[in-house]
Protein backbone atom coordinates (compact mmCIF):
# COMPACT_ATOMS: atom_id res chain seq x y z
CA UNK A 1 0.00 0.00 0.00
CA UNK A 2 1.62 3.03 -1.10
CA UNK A 3 0.68 6.62 0.93
CA UNK A 4 1.36 9.87 0.07
CA UNK A 5 1.62 12.92 2.99
CA UNK A 6 1.98 16.08 1.46
CA UNK A 7 2.87 19.46 1.60
CA UNK A 8 3.98 19.25 5.71
CA UNK A 9 7.00 21.41 6.62
CA UNK A 10 9.73 18.14 7.72
CA UNK A 11 12.23 18.44 10.46
CA UNK A 12 14.64 15.68 11.16
CA UNK A 13 18.06 17.23 12.20
CA UNK A 14 19.77 13.70 11.85
CA UNK A 15 19.61 14.39 8.18
CA UNK A 16 19.55 18.09 8.32
CA UNK A 17 16.15 18.69 7.08
CA UNK A 18 13.65 21.41 7.76
CA UNK A 19 11.64 22.14 4.57
CA UNK A 20 8.29 21.66 3.13
CA UNK A 21 7.79 18.44 1.14
CA UNK A 22 5.74 15.49 0.10
CA UNK A 23 6.64 12.06 1.71
CA UNK A 24 5.83 8.74 -0.45
CA UNK A 25 5.69 5.67 2.06
CA UNK A 26 5.05 2.18 0.25
CA UNK A 27 4.84 -0.80 2.48
CA UNK A 28 6.39 0.97 6.23
CA UNK A 29 9.16 2.33 4.68
CA UNK A 30 9.87 5.53 3.48
CA UNK A 31 10.57 5.54 -0.34
CA UNK A 32 11.09 9.08 -1.05
CA UNK A 33 11.13 12.54 0.26
CA UNK A 34 10.67 15.45 -2.55
CA UNK A 35 8.54 18.44 -4.17
CA UNK A 36 5.35 17.55 -5.90
CA UNK A 37 5.28 13.85 -5.70
CA UNK A 38 2.98 11.79 -7.59
CA UNK A 39 2.33 8.13 -6.88
CA UNK A 40 0.26 5.42 -9.25
CA UNK A 41 -2.49 4.72 -6.65
CA UNK A 42 -2.68 5.04 -3.11
CA UNK A 43 -4.13 6.75 -0.29
CA UNK A 44 -2.68 10.67 -0.14
CA UNK A 45 -3.14 13.47 2.67
CA UNK A 46 -2.69 16.69 2.82
CA UNK A 47 -0.56 18.00 5.33
CA UNK A 48 0.12 21.64 4.43
CA UNK A 49 0.23 23.92 7.54
CA UNK A 50 1.72 20.44 9.44
CA UNK A 51 5.02 19.90 10.70
CA UNK A 52 6.12 16.20 10.26
CA UNK A 53 8.90 14.83 12.20
CA UNK A 54 10.58 11.39 13.04
CA UNK A 55 8.06 9.47 15.35
CA UNK A 56 8.04 10.72 19.06
CA UNK A 57 9.57 8.02 21.43
CA UNK A 58 8.77 8.34 25.28
CA UNK A 59 11.55 6.29 27.25
CA UNK A 60 9.56 6.60 30.56
CA UNK A 61 6.12 5.09 30.77
CA UNK A 62 4.26 3.28 33.15
CA UNK A 63 1.52 0.88 31.37
CA UNK A 64 0.56 -1.39 34.67
CA UNK A 65 0.03 -4.22 32.85
CA UNK A 66 0.37 -6.82 34.11
CA UNK A 67 -1.26 -6.41 37.38
CA UNK A 68 -2.46 -2.57 37.97
CA UNK A 69 -4.96 -2.70 34.97
CA UNK A 70 -7.82 -0.74 37.06
CA UNK A 71 -5.24 2.40 36.50
CA UNK A 72 -3.91 1.72 32.83
CA UNK A 73 -3.84 -1.35 30.60
CA UNK A 74 -0.99 -1.80 27.43
CA UNK A 75 -4.11 -0.85 25.07
CA UNK A 76 -5.44 1.94 26.96
CA UNK A 77 -1.35 3.06 27.54
CA UNK A 78 -0.74 2.95 24.31
CA UNK A 79 -3.80 4.52 23.23
CA UNK A 80 -2.97 7.59 25.18
CA UNK A 81 0.56 7.52 23.64
CA UNK A 82 -0.36 7.78 20.45
CA UNK A 83 -2.92 10.39 21.08
CA UNK A 84 -0.09 12.45 22.58
CA UNK A 85 1.86 11.67 19.64
CA UNK A 86 4.05 9.03 20.25
CA UNK A 87 5.03 6.02 17.97
CA UNK A 88 7.36 4.62 21.08
CA UNK A 89 7.37 4.10 24.59
CA UNK A 90 9.41 2.24 27.09
CA UNK A 91 7.42 0.44 29.59
CA UNK A 92 8.93 0.12 33.23
CA UNK A 93 8.82 -3.09 35.03
CA UNK A 94 6.86 -1.93 38.33
CA UNK A 95 4.12 -4.01 36.98
CA UNK A 96 2.24 -7.37 39.46
CA UNK A 97 4.50 -9.61 38.69
CA UNK A 98 7.15 -7.31 38.05
CA UNK A 99 8.66 -7.92 34.60
CA UNK A 100 11.92 -9.53 36.23
CA UNK A 101 12.19 -12.29 33.78
CA UNK A 102 11.76 -13.84 30.22
CA UNK A 103 8.09 -14.87 30.65
CA UNK A 104 7.43 -11.09 31.70
CA UNK A 105 8.85 -9.42 28.59
CA UNK A 106 6.90 -12.03 26.72
CA UNK A 107 4.26 -10.93 28.25
CA UNK A 108 4.15 -7.39 27.62
CA UNK A 109 5.29 -8.07 24.46
CA UNK A 110 2.48 -10.06 22.58
CA UNK A 111 -0.04 -7.75 24.69
CA UNK A 112 1.87 -4.89 22.48
CA UNK A 113 1.42 -6.67 19.40
CA UNK A 114 -2.06 -8.01 19.67
CA UNK A 115 -3.60 -4.75 21.49
CA UNK A 116 -1.37 -1.89 21.54
CA UNK A 117 -1.16 1.01 19.38
CA UNK A 118 2.61 1.78 19.10
CA UNK A 119 5.57 -0.04 19.78
CA UNK A 120 6.27 -0.93 23.34
CA UNK A 121 10.31 -1.03 24.35
CA UNK A 122 10.39 -3.33 27.27
CA UNK A 123 12.51 -2.36 30.16
CA UNK A 124 13.41 -5.23 32.91
CA UNK A 125 14.05 -4.70 36.67
CA UNK A 126 17.62 -4.88 37.81
CA UNK A 127 16.82 -7.05 41.23
CA UNK A 128 14.11 -9.41 41.31
CA UNK A 129 11.17 -8.05 42.48
CA UNK A 130 12.37 -4.93 42.82
CA UNK A 131 13.69 -5.98 45.87
CA UNK A 132 17.29 -4.16 45.60
CA UNK A 133 18.99 -7.85 46.69
CA UNK A 134 18.74 -10.38 43.90
CA UNK A 135 19.33 -10.21 40.16
CA UNK A 136 16.73 -10.18 37.84
CA UNK A 137 17.50 -12.48 34.94
CA UNK A 138 18.82 -9.89 33.09
CA UNK A 139 20.53 -11.88 30.30
CA UNK A 140 17.46 -13.92 29.56
CA UNK A 141 15.91 -10.86 29.61
CA UNK A 142 17.84 -8.92 27.24
CA UNK A 143 17.76 -12.85 25.18
CA UNK A 144 13.95 -12.11 25.14
CA UNK A 145 14.52 -8.36 23.71
CA UNK A 146 14.76 -6.17 26.98
CA UNK A 147 16.00 -3.22 26.03
CA UNK A 148 17.65 -1.48 29.27
CA UNK A 149 17.25 -2.52 32.91
CA UNK A 150 15.30 -0.18 36.01
CA UNK A 151 14.14 -0.96 39.04
CA UNK A 152 12.13 2.75 38.49
CA UNK A 153 9.98 3.19 41.56
CA UNK A 154 12.75 2.35 44.05
CA UNK A 155 16.45 3.07 44.23
CA UNK A 156 18.88 0.56 44.27
CA UNK A 157 20.09 0.72 48.42
CA UNK A 158 22.89 -1.31 48.35
CA UNK A 159 26.07 0.14 46.36
CA UNK A 160 27.59 -2.88 46.17
CA UNK A 161 24.02 -4.66 44.26
CA UNK A 162 24.10 -1.29 42.35
CA UNK A 163 27.77 -1.97 40.93
CA UNK A 164 26.76 -5.90 40.19
CA UNK A 165 23.92 -5.08 38.09
CA UNK A 166 25.88 -2.51 35.82
CA UNK A 167 28.98 -5.65 35.16
CA UNK A 168 25.95 -8.06 34.63
CA UNK A 169 24.02 -4.71 32.49
CA UNK A 170 28.05 -4.36 30.76
CA UNK A 171 28.25 -7.41 29.70
CA UNK A 172 24.92 -7.34 27.71
CA UNK A 173 25.90 -3.77 26.28
CA UNK A 174 22.19 -2.60 27.70
CA UNK A 175 21.53 0.54 29.45
CA UNK A 176 20.70 1.15 33.51
CA UNK A 177 18.35 2.88 34.30
CA UNK A 178 17.93 4.74 37.84
CA UNK A 179 15.42 6.20 40.15
CA UNK A 180 17.89 7.93 42.35
CA UNK A 181 16.05 7.83 45.71
CA UNK A 182 18.20 7.01 49.29
CA UNK A 183 15.72 5.65 51.30
CA UNK A 184 17.20 6.43 54.58
CA UNK A 185 17.25 10.31 53.76
CA UNK A 186 13.64 10.15 52.02
CA UNK A 187 11.76 8.06 54.18
CA UNK A 188 7.96 8.83 53.82
CA UNK A 189 8.74 12.03 52.89
CA UNK A 190 5.85 13.61 50.66
CA UNK A 191 6.81 17.11 49.14
CA UNK A 192 10.39 18.71 48.61
CA UNK A 193 12.24 19.31 51.89
CA UNK A 194 12.60 22.99 52.51
CA UNK A 195 9.36 25.28 51.98
CA UNK A 196 7.03 23.08 50.57
CA UNK A 197 7.58 20.90 53.58
CA UNK A 198 7.77 23.48 56.25
CA UNK A 199 4.41 25.27 54.67
CA UNK A 200 2.53 22.19 53.93
CA UNK A 201 3.76 20.56 57.20
CA UNK A 202 4.06 17.32 55.82
CA UNK A 203 7.76 15.33 55.62
CA UNK A 204 10.47 16.22 53.26
CA UNK A 205 11.67 14.34 50.08
CA UNK A 206 15.36 16.09 50.40
CA UNK A 207 17.35 16.97 46.90
CA UNK A 208 20.19 15.25 48.44
CA UNK A 209 17.66 12.45 48.64
CA UNK A 210 18.23 12.16 44.74
CA UNK A 211 21.51 13.98 44.21
CA UNK A 212 23.82 11.73 46.45
CA UNK A 213 22.51 8.56 44.62
CA UNK A 214 23.23 10.17 41.55
CA UNK A 215 26.74 11.19 42.23
CA UNK A 216 27.17 7.65 43.44
CA UNK A 217 26.02 5.51 40.32
CA UNK A 218 27.88 8.39 38.32
CA UNK A 219 30.75 7.03 40.38
CA UNK A 220 29.89 3.25 39.45
CA UNK A 221 29.26 4.02 36.11
CA UNK A 222 32.70 5.54 35.71
CA UNK A 223 33.78 1.78 37.75
CA UNK A 224 32.36 -0.22 35.45
CA UNK A 225 31.55 1.40 32.53
CA UNK A 226 28.31 0.49 31.58
CA UNK A 227 26.20 2.93 30.21
CA UNK A 228 24.10 4.89 32.93
CA UNK A 229 20.93 6.72 32.61
CA UNK A 230 19.51 9.12 35.23
CA UNK A 231 15.65 9.06 35.31
CA UNK A 232 14.01 12.22 36.30
CA UNK A 233 16.23 14.97 37.15
CA UNK A 234 15.15 16.96 39.25
CA UNK A 235 17.39 19.28 40.70
CA UNK A 236 19.61 21.79 40.03
CA UNK A 237 22.85 19.99 41.57
CA UNK A 238 21.55 16.51 40.48
CA UNK A 239 22.00 18.54 36.42
CA UNK A 240 25.28 19.63 37.38
CA UNK A 241 26.52 16.27 38.48
CA UNK A 242 25.56 14.72 35.15
CA UNK A 243 26.62 17.51 33.49
CA UNK A 244 30.16 17.08 34.92
CA UNK A 245 30.09 13.16 34.14
CA UNK A 246 29.69 14.02 30.66
CA UNK A 247 32.58 16.45 30.35
CA UNK A 248 34.62 13.57 31.73
CA UNK A 249 33.32 11.23 29.14
CA UNK A 250 31.69 9.11 31.03
CA UNK A 251 28.74 7.28 29.67
CA UNK A 252 26.28 8.86 31.39
CA UNK A 253 22.36 10.44 29.85
CA UNK A 254 19.48 11.45 31.45
CA UNK A 255 16.31 12.64 31.29
CA UNK A 256 13.67 14.97 32.71
CA UNK A 257 9.92 15.13 32.63
CA UNK A 258 7.31 18.07 31.70
CA UNK A 259 6.31 18.38 35.23
CA UNK A 260 9.37 18.94 37.01
CA UNK A 261 10.16 21.69 34.19
CA UNK A 262 6.64 23.76 34.20
CA UNK A 263 5.57 23.17 37.65
CA UNK A 264 7.11 23.54 41.07
CA UNK A 265 6.75 23.09 44.57
CA UNK A 266 4.65 26.43 44.89
CA UNK A 267 1.80 25.09 42.97
CA UNK A 268 0.59 22.62 45.71
CA UNK A 269 -1.67 24.58 47.94
CA UNK A 270 -3.80 24.21 50.89
CA UNK A 271 -6.29 22.03 49.38
CA UNK A 272 -3.02 20.00 49.38
CA UNK A 273 -3.76 18.45 45.04
CA UNK A 274 -2.83 14.67 45.17
CA UNK A 275 -2.40 14.93 41.18
CA UNK A 276 0.71 16.90 42.18
CA UNK A 277 2.41 14.62 44.11
CA UNK A 278 5.29 12.79 42.16
CA UNK A 279 8.39 11.39 42.83
CA UNK A 280 10.42 12.49 42.87
CA UNK A 281 8.55 15.42 43.85
CA UNK A 282 8.17 18.84 42.69
CA UNK A 283 11.30 21.00 43.38
CA UNK A 284 12.21 25.07 43.53
CA UNK A 285 11.37 27.42 40.79
CA UNK A 286 15.42 27.48 40.72
CA UNK A 287 15.23 23.64 40.10
CA UNK A 288 12.93 23.65 37.06
CA UNK A 289 14.95 26.55 35.86
CA UNK A 290 17.87 24.57 35.78
CA UNK A 291 16.09 21.25 34.47
CA UNK A 292 15.05 23.92 31.69
CA UNK A 293 18.44 25.39 30.86
CA UNK A 294 19.97 22.19 30.89
CA UNK A 295 17.31 20.75 27.70
CA UNK A 296 18.86 23.74 25.98
CA UNK A 297 22.70 23.82 26.56
CA UNK A 298 22.19 19.77 25.70
CA UNK A 299 23.11 18.30 29.64
CA UNK A 300 19.52 16.75 28.89
CA UNK A 301 19.38 13.90 26.28
CA UNK A 302 15.62 13.24 26.62
CA UNK A 303 12.48 14.69 27.34
CA UNK A 304 10.28 11.71 28.97
CA UNK A 305 6.59 12.03 30.48
CA UNK A 306 6.94 9.01 33.47
CA UNK A 307 3.46 8.54 32.51
CA UNK A 308 1.97 7.48 36.09
CA UNK A 309 -1.11 6.20 35.72
CA UNK A 310 -3.19 6.31 39.04
CA UNK A 311 -7.24 5.58 39.42
CA UNK A 312 -9.83 8.30 41.00
CA UNK A 313 -10.17 6.82 44.09
CA UNK A 314 -6.88 6.01 44.37
CA UNK A 315 -5.71 9.47 43.99
CA UNK A 316 -8.89 10.98 46.05
CA UNK A 317 -7.68 10.39 49.41
CA UNK A 318 -5.21 12.78 51.98
CA UNK A 319 -2.31 13.59 50.46
CA UNK A 320 0.09 11.29 52.52
CA UNK A 321 -2.12 8.60 51.53
CA UNK A 322 -2.21 8.78 47.67
CA UNK A 323 0.31 7.03 45.53
CA UNK A 324 3.32 9.45 43.89
CA UNK A 325 2.69 9.66 40.18
CA UNK A 326 1.05 11.83 37.66
CA UNK A 327 0.06 11.06 34.02
CA UNK A 328 2.05 12.61 31.00
CA UNK A 329 1.70 11.36 28.03
CA UNK A 330 -1.78 13.44 26.25
CA UNK A 331 0.01 16.56 27.47
CA UNK A 332 3.66 15.99 27.08
CA UNK A 333 4.22 17.65 23.52
CA UNK A 334 1.55 20.22 23.93
CA UNK A 335 3.59 21.29 26.99
CA UNK A 336 6.78 21.18 25.58
CA UNK A 337 5.67 23.36 22.30
CA UNK A 338 3.75 26.19 24.52
CA UNK A 339 6.79 26.02 26.68
CA UNK A 340 9.82 25.41 24.93
CA UNK A 341 9.59 25.32 21.30
CA UNK A 342 6.91 28.92 20.74
CA UNK A 343 8.76 30.51 23.81
CA UNK A 344 12.15 30.21 21.88
CA UNK A 345 14.26 28.19 24.74
CA UNK A 346 14.51 25.46 21.75
CA UNK A 347 13.65 24.84 18.28
CA UNK A 348 12.13 21.99 16.37
CA UNK A 349 15.49 20.42 15.88
CA UNK A 350 16.37 20.31 19.19
CA UNK A 351 13.09 19.37 19.89
CA UNK A 352 13.25 15.91 17.60
CA UNK A 353 16.47 15.27 19.29
CA UNK A 354 15.01 15.26 23.23
CA UNK A 355 11.80 13.42 22.40
CA UNK A 356 12.80 10.91 19.49
CA UNK A 357 16.74 10.81 18.49
CA UNK A 358 18.05 10.45 21.68
CA UNK A 359 15.81 8.00 23.44
CA UNK A 360 16.25 5.79 20.35
CA UNK A 361 19.87 6.53 20.75
CA UNK A 362 20.42 5.02 24.63
CA UNK A 363 17.79 1.98 24.40
CA UNK A 364 19.88 0.63 21.27
CA UNK A 365 16.71 1.11 18.82
CA UNK A 366 17.13 1.62 15.24
CA UNK A 367 17.55 5.51 14.19
CA UNK A 368 13.99 6.45 12.37
CA UNK A 369 14.63 9.13 9.82
CA UNK A 370 13.20 11.23 7.33
CA UNK A 371 14.82 9.59 4.59
CA UNK A 372 14.89 6.96 2.17
CA UNK A 373 14.82 3.75 3.51
CA UNK A 374 13.88 4.65 7.30
CA UNK A 375 10.55 2.84 8.50
CA UNK A 376 7.92 5.35 8.54
CA UNK A 377 7.14 5.99 12.00
CA UNK A 378 6.22 9.78 11.80
CA UNK A 379 4.36 12.15 14.06
CA UNK A 380 2.00 14.91 12.40
CA UNK A 381 1.95 17.92 14.44
CA UNK A 382 -0.57 20.87 13.84
CA UNK A 383 1.57 23.49 15.40
CA UNK A 384 -1.30 26.13 15.58
CA UNK A 385 -3.81 23.72 17.25
CA UNK A 386 -4.78 25.80 20.91
CA UNK A 387 -6.22 23.68 23.01
CA UNK A 388 -7.42 23.51 26.65
CA UNK A 389 -6.07 20.06 29.29
CA UNK A 390 -9.13 18.27 30.10
CA UNK A 391 -9.78 15.75 32.29
CA UNK A 392 -12.59 13.95 30.37
CA UNK A 393 -10.06 14.42 27.18
CA UNK A 394 -7.69 11.79 27.85
CA UNK A 395 -7.55 8.15 26.42
CA UNK A 396 -5.72 7.26 29.47
CA UNK A 397 -8.09 5.49 31.86
CA UNK A 398 -6.78 7.57 34.44
CA UNK A 399 -7.18 11.23 34.87
CA UNK A 400 -4.69 12.26 37.78
CA UNK A 401 -2.81 15.22 35.41
CA UNK A 402 -1.34 18.15 37.38
CA UNK A 403 -2.09 20.09 34.01
CA UNK A 404 -5.84 19.88 33.88
CA UNK A 405 -6.76 23.50 32.84
CA UNK A 406 -3.76 24.59 31.31
CA UNK A 407 -3.62 26.24 27.72
CA UNK A 408 -1.77 25.10 25.22
CA UNK A 409 -0.74 25.60 21.83
CA UNK A 410 0.56 22.42 19.56
CA UNK A 411 -0.27 19.08 19.37
CA UNK A 412 -0.12 16.03 17.57
CA UNK A 413 -3.21 15.02 14.77
CA UNK A 414 -1.61 12.32 13.76
CA UNK A 415 1.07 8.93 14.11
CA UNK A 416 2.07 6.53 11.91
CA UNK A 417 3.87 3.14 13.25
CA UNK A 418 5.77 1.60 10.21
CA UNK A 419 3.33 2.91 7.81
CA UNK A 420 0.13 2.59 9.29
CA UNK A 421 -2.28 5.31 11.09
CA UNK A 422 -2.59 5.10 14.54
CA UNK A 423 -3.86 8.74 15.09
CA UNK A 424 -5.68 10.83 11.97
CA UNK A 425 -6.99 14.00 12.67
CA UNK A 426 -7.13 13.87 16.71
CA UNK A 427 -8.55 10.40 16.61
CA UNK A 428 -7.21 6.93 17.36
CA UNK A 429 -7.53 4.85 14.32
CA UNK A 430 -9.39 1.36 15.66
N1 LIG B 1 6.93 8.70 39.38
C1 LIG B 1 6.02 8.37 40.25
O1 LIG B 1 5.62 9.22 41.04
N2 LIG B 1 5.49 7.14 40.30
C2 LIG B 1 5.88 6.01 39.50
C3 LIG B 1 7.16 5.39 39.94
C4 LIG B 1 8.40 6.13 39.49
O2 LIG B 1 8.53 6.53 38.34
O3 LIG B 1 9.32 6.30 40.29
C5 LIG B 1 4.77 4.98 39.54
O4 LIG B 1 5.00 3.84 39.15
O5 LIG B 1 3.65 5.34 39.91
ZN1 LIG C 1 11.02 6.73 39.14
ZN1 LIG D 1 8.62 5.98 36.52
Amino acid sequence: MALMLKGARLIDPQVGLDEVADILIRDGVIVEIGHDLAMEKGVERDLSGKVVVPGLVDMHVHLREPGFEQKEDIASGTRAAAHGGFTAVCAMPNTSPVIDNALGVEYVKARAAAVGKCRVIVAGACSKGLGGDTLADMGDMRAHGAKAFTDDGRGIQDAGMMRRVMDYAKQFDLPVMVHCQDDGLVGEGQVNEGVASTRLGMLGWPAEGEEIEIARDIALCRLTGCALHVQHVTTARGLDLVRAAKAEGLPVTCEVTPHHMFLTEDAIGPDYPTALKVNPPLRTAADAAALIAGVADGTVDAIVTDHAPHTDWEKDREFELAPFGMTGLETSLGLVLTHLVREGVIGYERMVELMAVAPRAILHEEPVTLAAGSVADLTVIDPEAAWTVEAGGFCSKANNSGFVGAELVGRATDTYVGGYATMEDGAIVE
